[in-house]
């Protein structure tokens, strides 16, 4: 490790950027951490004075770290934005349960107000009892879709202009990964923009798209933020694991690899013409058939 720090030359480093590889002290990291987020919302016109902006918050350390910095910037550069936490009840007993208590805490130290939506509430099925029913086999698709459209009606309830997320460039690269193997060529083209969903009614964002998930650790380490990490208890999206195991043993060699896969998928031209887009039938959410994949997914519940 160098003598002084790479930026400020001036104290001593006290960590290693995972992603540039430069030795620096704490003050330095963390500046580095929050300007690159600011470059990032200012550079792609992200928000604009006066939005209500609902932080998808689930407990973890990616929202938490998101929370953080949108707190600290919108203070610090007066983007004059309306800050509200949304967060998602899966009901997992064990997992968001304990989670949720992390929101909480956060809602407290933070002063923003917080919106819990639960899928009980929502859809009259909690995880947990989805489980019960249909087993171990396709309960993430349930998750998933589930947490979609409980995300889009949160925002709703509280007049949210925009939904933003915690995905990191991980996660982002991770994608990429993904759909080039399934050969899903209308994700592949669309998956590294930093605004999805655009053509349904609640836009998501990621400010954090070039974060690295181990430097948002050391973040959440350093500041002692409050968060909860442990792993859903059920079972764990096999094929984006795969992904995630490829992607450490090459960032190994390459750290810049999770960056370069990012920047790969923003420059690749593919077709990306989107299904038709209609209403479902039923709850009146964006559909590409007449019943949305919520209204369906419920419909196989209830039989
Ligand atoms: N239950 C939830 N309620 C609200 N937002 C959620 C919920 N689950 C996920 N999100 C949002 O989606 C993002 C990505 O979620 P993912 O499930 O990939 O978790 P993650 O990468 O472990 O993130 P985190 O560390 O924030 O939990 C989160 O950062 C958060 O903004």
């Amino acid at each position: 490790m160098q003598r002084s720090c790479e930026i400020c030359h001036q104290t001593k480093p006290a960590v290693k950027r995972p992603k540039t590889g430069q030795a620096i002290c704490k003050p330095c990291f963390y500046n580095c951490i929050e300007e690159e987020v600011h470059y990032t919302i200012q550079s792609t016109n992200l928000f604009h004075r006066g939005e209500t902006i609902a932080i998808g918050a689930s407990g973890g350390k990616d929202s938490t770290v998101l929370i953080h910095l949108l707190h600290l910037l919108n203070q610090k550069y007066d983007y004059g934005l309306n800050l509200h936490l949304l967060a998602v009840d899966e009901g997992i007993k064990g997992y968001r349960d304990d989670s949720l208590e992390a929101v909480k805490r956060n809602q407290i130290k933070y002063s923003l107000p917080l919106t819990i939506v639960s899928y009980e509430e929502l859809y009259g099925w909690s995880m947990d009892k989805i489980v019960g029913k249909i087993g171990l086999t396709n309960n993430c698709t349930y998750c998933g879709v589930f947490r979609r459209q409980a995300l889009d009606k949160g925002a709703k309830m509280i007049g949210a202009e925009k939904i933003v997320t915690g995905h990191n460039a991980d996660d982002i690269a991770e994608t990429v990964l993904m759909n080039f193997l399934r050969g899903d060529h209308f994700r592949l083209g669309k998956c590294t923009e930093i605004i999805t969903g655009e053509e349904g009614n609640m836009p998501r964002y990621k400010p954090l798209k070039y974060l690295y998930e181990k430097e948002i650790v050391l973040y959440a380490h350093f500041l002692k933020l409050d968060y909860f990490s442990t792993e859903c208890v059920y079972s764990p999206n096999a094929y984006r694991g795969f992904a995630r195991e490829f992607l450490k043993e090459l960032e190994k060699v390459c750290p810049r690899a999770v960056l370069d896969i990012i920047h790969s998928g923003e420059m690749l031209d593919v077709n990306t013409n989107p299904p038709d887009k209609l209403t479902c039938q039923r709850c009146g959410g964006v559909s590409s058939n007449k019943l949305c994949k919520a209204c369906l997914l419920l419909d196989k519940l209830n039989e």
